[in-house]
């Protein structure tokens, strides 16, 4: 028999007064599996970790751990570390005291003592011997580490963390996140992750859930939601996307596959098709910027560039395609004009109505 997922969200709904922050909120999260919910700026989120968390109690549905309702049981007595987006660490505290403060008057596990379990701690979270320094004398990274080490403490079954990265610079956040990886997967310890950056949720996750107005829009995989968005949110939330709307004017069978002819303003675009489909349906689909090539080729496009942005190996051009803007991310950045054409294998079918 399959185990109990180690976390499910079945059918929660949380508000506040006139303010719905989670509905249709069901998910489930497997035994050590490092999951994320991505969205924007109040899409629920944070609501949710603190669902979990037991911070917040739903207003309808039932949150279990391993199985069983721990609906109305408080944070303490959930088995769960919580990180937040501010270190709070105690600053008048070493960094030794910090970590044992996260035993809350608990045995350490393994019967280990108090000043073992932090030793192994700060070897874990990359500190080793640094028990005695003051908190103020840490990097933000370092000080987000030691939270890190906090929460893991007790040992707890599943690890929370809200945004642990925000208050960080760009290179640090990139740095911690592959050690907040290598720390879940040494552990393997069950966790579930909040950020609103879509990269972050891409590197480090084994699967994302994009939130949109409380509820999850898409679960899966990172190159699953990259791949294959099944939104047009999704498409456009997660990475850089060229999404297009037409109508099916054909469908047809060639050597590459079923492909549907699709008229968009005054051109017509051939894309794969996987799904079903008929003449008239109107379809959204997307192509990545990468998958955009300049030259002659097929659903070869004529545009003029507005802008470009250089990024180091690639560059991000801005086209403009008839008033529409799309976008291209290549090593030789055309001027000027150009044609710019996509292979209909490259372009992803998002929805047909
Ligand atoms: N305690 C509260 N009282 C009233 N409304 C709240 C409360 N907490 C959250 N909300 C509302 O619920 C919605 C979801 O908020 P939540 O903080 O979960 O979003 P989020 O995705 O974490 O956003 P952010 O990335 O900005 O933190 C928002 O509209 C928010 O204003």
């Amino acid at each position: 028999m399959a185990s109990e997922p180690a976390v499910e969200l079945d059918g929660v709904r949380k508000r506040y007064g006139e303010t719905t922050a989670v509905s249709e909120l069901s998910l489930s999260i497997r035994d050590g599996e490092f999951f994320t919910l991505v969205g924007p700026s109040g899409c629920g989120k944070t609501t949710t970790l603190r669902l979990l968390a037991g911070f917040e109690r739903p207003t309808d549905g039932v949150v279990r751990f391993d199985g069983a309702s721990v609906t109305g049981v408080p944070p303490e007595e959930r088995n769960v570390g919580v990180v937040f987006q501010s270190y709070a660490l105690f600053p008048h505290m070493s960094v030794g005291e910090n970590v044992a403060y996260g035993l809350n008057f608990a045995e350490p596990p393994g019967g280990v003592s108090d000043s073992e379990r932090v030793r192994e701690l700060l070897e874990l979270v990359d500190l080793p011997g640094m028990a005695d320094r003051d908190p103020d004398t840490l990097s933000g990274g370092q000080q987000q580490r030691v939270a890190i080490a906090r929460a893991l403490a007790p040992g707890p079954e599943i690890l929370l963390l809200d945004e642990p990265m925000s208050a960080l610079d760009a290179k640090l956040r990139e740095r911690l996140r592959v050690q907040v990886r290598e720390i879940q997967q040494e552990l393997g310890i069950t966790t579930v992750y909040v950020t609103h950056d879509q990269e972050e949720a891409l590197a480090i996750s084994d699967r994302v859930a994009v939130m949109r107005d409380g509820t999850p829009e898409q679960v899966g995989p990172p190159r699953e939601i990259y791949r294959r968005p099944t939104t047009p949110f999704v498409a456009d939330f997660i990475g850089d996307n060229n999404v297009i709307e037409g109508t099916v004017t054909d469908l047809r069978e060639t050597a590459d596959g079923r492909v549907a002819d699709v008229s968009v303003g005054e051109e017509t675009l051939t894309v794969g098709l996987e799904g079903a489909a008929t003449r008239g349906d109107e379809i959204t689909f997307c192509v990545r910027p990468e998958r955009l090539a300049v030259g002659d080729g097929p659903n070869a496009l004529s545009t003029t560039v507005t802008s470009a942005e250089f990024l180091g190996e690639t560059t991000r051009v801005h086209l403009d395609w008839g008033g529409r803007p799309l976008r291209l991310r290549t090593r030789s950045p055309p001027t000027g004009t150009a044609t710019v054409t996509f292979a209909p294998e490259d372009a992803h079918v998002i929805t047909v109505r």
